[in-house]
């Protein structure tokens, strides 16, 4: 399903005051708009609606990010239209309609109107109203409302494109969202699960709700990685970027690290990044001998650019010679400095495969590892 994501960040965010527009505004230490791109970047084209004034602003949040920025206008629903209008020479066959300042919304919640689009022509997520209503005046209760089949309205809205963009055309002007112009034009919207952290930022004190909400969202993510080198003759092997007199040596396109390499892999693996063979292929001449370092430090700048901390790597060789136990505390202090991390997270130890299998009969050595990386 060819997925696209209207952004609208076109407001003035009045009631959220400041001397910026909200979603120019930090929370978490980054723009809002930079929270909600990066947080639906994953599910499709990103297409964000902005107003004028606002262009150099929006072009620095993108910054290394691929968005498109399209002109606002001056209601919610203009904003919409302006950035559906925008899509339709490249028509998706969905559009998730999201506002910039629902900054903390759970992939979940994304997810689950997805899902929903596969059989229903619009999806919506919405908490069913849990709290008693009241009507008020002049700070008196004057009635209660049944609560019964009342729901809280969130985005992303997502609909069939050519139905939303058709029914915004028709649509006179003034919906309160994209829900209320696809029902106008006779479309089933399915609601779908809400989620109480999908705040939007309206007034002063949501920033404050919001920073506590994306301070505890840790991205947590695993990776593994398993490498393997034959023996060849020679006179040392290299193993976690330590050399090792041995009576054999291994055999590779680069120095054969096969630690190294098993450690790299679960770095790119972490970051569902493929492995060392996508980023330096062994077909290319210009890796032949080269130090497995290069390999490494290569996921480790790429983990950082994506914004992710070493929070720890563990890895076991599997060989029944030579004896690591003695190279253990410099193949740790090697790994640490390159990985940019103390050493008390990097954990590498070895095993014997009680000389069973190529490795028990040392034709080769394998190497196994996992690491964790961490966004906050
Ligand atoms: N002319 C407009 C008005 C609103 N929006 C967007 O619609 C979403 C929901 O609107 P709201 O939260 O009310 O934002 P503002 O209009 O910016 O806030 P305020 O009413 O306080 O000025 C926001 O992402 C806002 O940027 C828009 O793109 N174009
Ligand atoms: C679309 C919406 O987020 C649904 O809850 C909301 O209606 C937009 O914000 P506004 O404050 O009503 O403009």
């Amino acid at each position: 399903m060819d997925i696209a994501i209207v952004i609208v960040a076109a407001g003035r965010g009045t009631r959220a005051g400041g001397g910026l527009p909200k979603q120019w505004q930090p929370v978490g230490g980054k723009p809002v708009a930079r929270w909600t791109l990066e947080r639906l970047a994953g599910f499709g084209r990103l297409c964000m609606v902005i107003h004028p004034d606002d262009r150099t602003l929006a072009a620095q949040v993108c910054d290394g990010l691929e968005v498109t920025l399209v002109d606002g206008a001056a209601t919610r629903d203009g904003s919409v239209r302006a950035g559906l209008e925008a899509l339709a020479p490249t028509a998706p066959d969905v559009a998730l309609i999201h506002d910039v300042a629902r900054c903390c919304v759970p992939d979940a919640v994304v997810q689950g109107v997805i899902y929903a689009l596969e059989t229903h022509a619009g999806a919506a997520p919405a908490l069913a109203v849990s709290d008693a209503l009241w009507r008020g005046e002049n700070g008196l209760v004057v009635g209660t409302q049944d609560r019964t089949g009342l729901y809280r309205a969130q985005t992303p809205q997502g609909f069939r494109f050519d139905a939303i963009l058709a029914a915004h055309r028709a649509h006179p002007g003034g919906a309160a969202d994209d829900v209320e112009v696809a029902r106008a034009a006779g479309l089933d919207v399915a609601i779908t699960q809400g989620d109480e952290r999908n705040l939007k930022i309206t007034l002063p004190g949501d920033f404050a709700r919001a920073t506590g909400l994306l301070e505890r969202q840790m991205d947590v993510r695993l990776g593994n990685g398993y490498d393997v080198h034959a023996f060849e003759e020679g006179d040392h092997v290299i193993l976690c970027g330590v050399e090792i007199p041995h009576d054999k040596a291994l055999r590779g396109h680069s120095d054969a690290d096969v630690g190294m390499h098993a450690v790299t892999d679960a770095l790119y693996g972490a970051m569902a990044e493929g492995d060392i063979g996508r980023h330096f292929p062994p077909s290319e001449p210009q890796w032949k001998g080269a130090p497995s370092e290069i390999f490494l430090r290569h996921a480790r700048d790429l983990a950082s650019e994506k914004g992710f901390t070493i929070s720890n790597v563990d890895c076991t060789l599997i060989c029944e010679r030579p004896k690591v136990g003695p190279h253990a505390p410099a193949m740790i202090a090697k790994m640490a400095f390159i990985l940019g991390i103390t050493e008390d997270r990097v954990s590498i130890k070895a095993t014997t495969s009680e000389r069973l299998g190529f490795t028990g009969r040392e034709e080769g050595i394998a190497a196994i590892a996992t690491a964790t990386l961490v966004r906050t």
